[in-house]
């Protein structure tokens, strides 16, 4: 089925911010995290911007390939603000294309490409140099709809009841979840 951006979807252009203080993609707690700036676009489309620090090498100079795997996973999980779901990766199948160095800040697209009952089909790429540069990286994958229990169920006891302690967290979380 097409995609149905959500009629409260935060409007084109608008920072997403993030989702999860302590998340490795976007939160701004992590000190090596990604700290990666999505902004809802048209349709169910993202942006967003990530750049590559030292801590993100795999060999010298370059950045690892499981941090721009991160990267994407994390633009394309972004999506779910723009049908207003919960939803985890399921399956992530990425093209490395291009090296891209320590410094480079990496230009990515995502979009929803079909949905089917829980299953959300989306696709994203990574350009350098500018939004209309080179690919270096791109992806497709596919996200699983799932509820608020599933991080209660099987995150670590520590973690979520600081988050549920969080009345902003619980209802963000809350808000994904009652989507009609
Ligand atoms: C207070 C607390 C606040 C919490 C606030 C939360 C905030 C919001 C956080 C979001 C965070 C995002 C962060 C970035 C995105 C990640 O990185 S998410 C982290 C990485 N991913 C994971 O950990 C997922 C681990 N996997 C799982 O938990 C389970 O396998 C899943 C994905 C939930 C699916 O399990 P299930 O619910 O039992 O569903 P299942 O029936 O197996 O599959 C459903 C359908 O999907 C298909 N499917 C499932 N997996 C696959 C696959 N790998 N390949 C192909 N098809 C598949 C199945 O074949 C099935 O298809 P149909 O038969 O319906 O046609």
């Amino acid at each position: 089925m097409k995609p149905v951006r959500h009629p409260d979807a935060p409007a084109p252009g608008q920072l997403l911010g993030a989702h999860y203080g302590e998340c490795f993609g976007c939160g701004g707690l992590q000190p090596h995290g990604l700290h990666l700036q999505a902004r809802a676009g048209e349709g169910v489309s993202i942006t967003a911007e990530f750049t590559v620090q030292p801590a993100h090498q795999g060999a010298p100079g370059l950045a690892h390939g499981g941090v721009l795997a991160t990267a994407l996973d994390e633009t394309l999980g972004s999506l779910n603000w723009l049908l207003r779901t919960i939803a985890v990766t399921g399956r992530l199948e990425t093209d490395f294309v291009r090296p891209v160095p320590v410094g480079t800040t990496l230009h990515l697209e995502a979009e929803v490409t079909a949905v089917a009952g829980r299953k959300i089909y989306s696709r994203a790429t990574g350009r350098v140099g500018g939004p209309d540069g080179p690919v270096a990286v791109r992806a497709e994958a596919l996200f699983i709809e799932v509820k608020v229990d599933h991080f209660v169920q099987h995150g670590r006891e520590e973690e979520i009841q600081a988050a549920m302690n969080d009345p902003d967290q619980v209802r963000r979380a809350r808000a994904f979840e009652v989507n009609p």
